[in-house]
């Protein structure tokens, strides 16, 4: 368990769905992007989850960013693959083709779409951790699946040897002691909500895992950095910042994920747009796209 916990320790981007200019999944920028996030000093990626648009695409694309992420950056770093999809049948799919690939865990989050028991989730997340020898991680983010996991089930799934953590996106923060402390100790936690990410880590996560990373992850490694060598004024002065470039991101037409989008492409990473319906910047939206790219040079300068 140890060596695991190390290999799960520590910063992981949810990596974002790299497109060309006709929407197409794109070799070029997938492998690109990746390796842009290796040589920052990540710890891992997280790969096709909510940032990924995996809700937007089919199987096959899927599979190729999967794929693609896998051939650039190897075993430099740890891979987490989301394979989540409205079938049981194909997260299986996706979770064998991971396995292939050299991941080092899947995750996932319950079934969505229909409001299924609880005995559906245990079955669903059973039936893929089954399906492979890899580890497994519950992805909990109630506000996008309408089910925030119970103590009840986490302990059924604990059950099964393969779960070795959680990431949780609730805004409680106190969910990630309360599961840590159900499983006594032995899950890795990631933190889910970057607005809170500093909170998690003193609530005891050990890892976070974010959808904003990818764009200021100097200010996440940082901020980790901090909180492990126990200067929490700092970590916590990094937090104030993050927390006002993410609500600056959030505050355009277009979505988080195509602003984000946009401030990469003035950083020379060219990785497309997003897919609709997210909807893409444009018109004003683009005028504030070099002020939020601005914040997020300064911030990144003063620590
Ligand atoms: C609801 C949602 O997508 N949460 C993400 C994952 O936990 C976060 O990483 C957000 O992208 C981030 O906190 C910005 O709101
Ligand atoms: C946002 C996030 O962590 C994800 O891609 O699932």
């Amino acid at each position: 368990m140890r060596l695991i916990v190390e290999k799960f320790k520590g910063i992981f981007p949810a990596f974002y769905a790299c497109y060309d200019e006709e929407g197409n999944i794109s070799e070029s920028r997938t492998k690109q992007f990746a390796n842009y996030l290796v040589s920052k000093g990540i710890q891992g990626l997280y790969v096709g989850g909510s940032s990924g648009e995996c809700i937007y695409q089919n199987l096959e694309e899927r599979k190729l960013t999967l794929r693609y992420v896998a051939e650039a950056v190897g075993h430099q770093i740890t891979l987490i693959a989301h394979v989540g999809a409205p079938s049981t049948r194909d997260s299986i799919e996706l979770a064998k083709y991971a396995e292939q690939l050299g991941y080092d865990a899947l995750s996932a989050i319950p079934p969505i779409y229909f409001v299924l028991p609880e005995d559906s989730i245990y079955h669903y997340w059973t039936d893929i951790l089954e399906s492979t020898n890899l580890p497994f991680i519950i992805y909990n983010i109630p506000q996008t699946t309408g089910y925030n996991l119970s103590i009840q089930l986490l302990n059924r799934m604990l059950q099964h040897g393969k779960v070795i953590g959680v990431k949780n996106s609730s805004m409680p923060v106190m969910d990630i002691e309360r599961f840590k402390t159900a499983s006594s100790n032995n899950l890795i936690l990631f933190n889910g909500p970057d607005e809170q990410f500093v909170a998690g880590r003193l609530m005891g996560a050990d890892s976070g895992i974010g959808g904003t990373y990818a764009v200021m992850v100097e200010l996440f490694l940082k901020a980790n950095e901090f909180i492990s060598s126990g200067d929490i004024a700092r970590a916590q002065q990094i937090q104030s910042d993050i927390n006002s470039i993410i609500i600056a991101l959030c505050s355009l037409n277009g979505s988080m994920y195509s602003a984000i989008k946009e401030v990469l492409k003035k950083n020379n990473m060219d990785i497309g747009s997003v897919r609709k319906p997210l909807q893409p910047v444009t018109g004003e939206d683009l005028q504030k796209i070099d002020e939020i790219k601005a914040m997020i040079d300064q911030a990144i300068a003063k620590y």
